[in-house]
């Protein structure tokens, strides 16, 4: 049985269509990232999934349980956990009377051992804690109850790094212990750490649903890089290198004469998208003195830009490939010398 079991669910507000048709399962023991720029419709599914909001078509199923049914939405989240994106707790309690109350309502298997992980300042009021103490606070209370499932709304906002690293190596124990785990993000980095598989969804709809190294695959690197003396076009003619800027720095343009014709072929510092193999890249620049070089991951807005168009999602597998013209041009040297 899947842990979540989504089947065509559509909702409406009248004047968004916030959710249109969308359907996915998440399998138990899986880290499940649901990924999509704001205002997408993450967090409708899961207030429907949640039975907050009832959905205006289509089924929402949690651990086996029908959810827009009462008694099985009760049912369900005996074994839940949830932590929202921003959780409303009561801002005149302390953080350990947070914890008393969510244990008398789910049980406390485990707050010991979390509370040694995440640490939020107990004695003090909650409206003297930081976002990042709200968080570590959520965590807890998300946990204690030792859940089958777990939904968790942008779980690392407001986490410094290395609280970012302690929860991303706990999930992926959770992981292991058969817990499954169903997160939302827009943070591509983020889902690269911990996921197993990633629904994505833009403007409502569903655009794909695969395995997160697929997604990455897709995505591609930003590629910066300055270089002491300039660098022929030709060196970054290479299959998978997109949307190349280039330019001289101030000394080559300070160049005269022959030296200014020869650079104009040439550059000492770009930027480029790449979505092709970073060794036969970082071989093919080994020969030039570079100043500094960068590879980072694609922003996720730039991945929903270069491979789903901007008009919406679509349920064709060629939502998955790239733009046509994208796709006839990428790793051309012609690409390449047009674009800078
Ligand atoms: N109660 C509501 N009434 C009307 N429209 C709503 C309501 N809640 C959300 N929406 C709209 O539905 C769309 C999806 O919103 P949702 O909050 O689900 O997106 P999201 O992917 O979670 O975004 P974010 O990452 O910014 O939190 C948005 O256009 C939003 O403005």
């Amino acid at each position: 049985m899947a842990a979540i079991e989504l089947e065509g669910l559509t909702k409406d507000y009248g004047e968004v269509l916030a959710n249109d048709d969308v359907t996915f399962e998440v399998e138990a023991g899986e880290i499940f990232g649901y990924l999509g720029p704001n205002g997408a419709g993450k967090t409708t599914t899961i207030r429907t999934l949640l039975g907050f909001i009832s959905p205006t078509a289509g089924t929402a199923r949690l651990l086996g349980r029908d959810v827009t049914d009462e008694s099985e939405l009760l049912e369900a989240k005996r074994n839940l956990g949830y932590l929202p994106d921003n959780p409303a707790f009561d801002e005149s309690a302390t953080g350990r009377e947070i914890l008393d109350l969510h244990a008398s309502i789910k049980g406390d298997e485990r707050s010991d051992e979390l509370l040694e992980l995440f640490d939020p300042p107990l004695d003090r009021e909650v409206r003297e804690y930081s976002h990042g103490n709200v968080r570590k606070l959520g965590l807890v209370t998300t946990f204690m109850h030792d859940p089958d499932l777990v939904v968790l709304d942008e779980p690392t906002g407001g986490l410094d790094p290395l609280m970012q690293q302690r929860f991303a190596e706990f999930l992926r124990a959770e992981r292991d212990r058969g817990v499954t785990v169903f997160f939302s993000s827009h943070v591509l980095s983020e889902v690269r750490r911990l996921c197993d598989r990633v629904a994505i969804i833009r403007n409502g709809r569903l655009v794909a649903v695969e395995p997160v190294d697929a997604l990455l695959d897709r995505s591609g690197k930003v590629v910066r890089l300055r270089a002491a003396d300039p660098i022929p076009m030709a060196a970054v003619d290479l299959a998978g290198v997109h949307d190349l800027e280039g330019g001289r720095s101030e000394d080559a343009d300070s160049a005269t004469g022959d030296e200014s014709e020869a650079a104009a072929d040439a550059f000492t510092e770009c930027t480029f998208t790449f979505t092709g193999d970073v060794n036969a890249l970082l071989e093919r620049l080994h020969e030039y003195r570079l100043l500094d070089l960068s590879i980072e991951e694609a922003p996720l807005e730039d991945v929903f830009m270069r491979f789903y168009g901007d008009g919406g999602g679509t349920e064709s597998a060629s939502a998955l490939e790239p733009r046509a013209g994208e796709r006839e041009n990428a790793g051309t040297a012609t690409e390449v010398t047009d674009d800078a």
